[in-house]
């Protein structure tokens, strides 16, 4: 069952639909600590991915390991070891709940005690070094305390790989720095891994792993790189508004790590 200590391991991972590929082929390895930045145009493939990597996406091709167990062919084996914050317009945490019904809920969906889940939510807020209001609602927190918050009510359980799509839709550029160095901390909680996607990652921190996918969800060659890998060093500046992919060609899925430690 177990090939390796890798978080996630994917070897040649491609779905394709009628209309031809979604994603991939691709090969990455993520390791606990990891904030994986998925990225690319609309319909480039990157919920579909992050799906994937859940554990939850069907039919692919290749292989996928989750913490160590074949998520194509034990995919509901594979699951428990993931978590979804946000995917598309299918998973949210709900705007009119506060806080604390969203954790209460949260606890119900994934099966733990709301007293084990309040303990949780209080050592995220201690990890993160400030604490969110449990009376209001999620519509009236501000853009990057609503995506923490998302990943946050994520991991009420433990877990290796936590998902979160389109963390760049409410968040404005100026803050994304900011939110993706918080979602790197929350990594510390279990030693998990976030994989977020966003249309551009140029404020990406420093020691994370950006695969960009290319534009067109219909058939297209590939460079396939082995991750993690430092094909180049990225300038994670917040100040520097350059995407360090945007003189690749658009349509390979490219795999970059940017320096070797986190917030480095
Ligand atoms: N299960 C599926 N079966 C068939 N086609 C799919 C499936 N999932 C996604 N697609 C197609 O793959 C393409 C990529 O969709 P996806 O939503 O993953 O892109 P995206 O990059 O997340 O887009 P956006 O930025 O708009 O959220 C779309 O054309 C979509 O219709």
């Amino acid at each position: 069952m177990t090939e390796s200590q890798s978080l996630i391991q994917a070897r040649a991972l491609s779905a394709t639909a009628q209309q031809g590929t979604i994603f991939g082929p691709l090969d990455l390895t993520v390791e606990a600590g990891d904030l994986v930045i998925v990225h690319g145009a609309r319909g480039s493939g990157k919920s579909a991915l992050l799906l994937a990597l859940a554990g939850r996406f069907r039919p692919l091709s290749g292989s996928l390991y989750i913490n160590g167990i074949d998520a194509i062919a034990d995919p509901y084996a594979a699951i428990v070891h993931s978590s979804v914050a946000r995917l598309g317009n299918y998973v949210a945490p709900e705007d009119r709940l506060t806080i604390s019904e969203s954790i209460a809920e949260r606890a119900y969906l994934d099966g733990i005690s709301i007293a084990a889940a309040e303990d949780r939510a209080n050592d995220i807020e201690q990890l993160l070094g400030y604490c969110v209001d449990r009376n209001v609602e999620i519509e009236q927190l501000d853009p990057l305390t609503r995506v923490v918050v998302s990943a946050g009510l994520a991991m009420l359980r433990p877990t290796s790989v936590v998902v979160i799509d389109d963390v760049d839709m409410v968040v404005p550029h100026s803050r994304q720095f900011e939110m993706f160095e918080c979602l790197a901390r929350l990594t510390e909680l279990d030693g998990c891994a976030i994989i977020t996607s966003a249309i551009d990652a140029d404020t990406a921190p420093a020691g994370s792993i950006r695969i960009r996918l290319g534009h067109k969800a219909v058939p297209y060659v590939a460079a396939i790189h082995d991750t993690p890998v430092d094909i180049e060093t990225v300038d994670a500046d917040p100040d520097s508004p350059d995407d360090p992919d945007a003189d690749q060609p658009v349509d390979e899925t490219i795999i970059t790590r940017t320096t070797s430690q986190h917030g480095s």
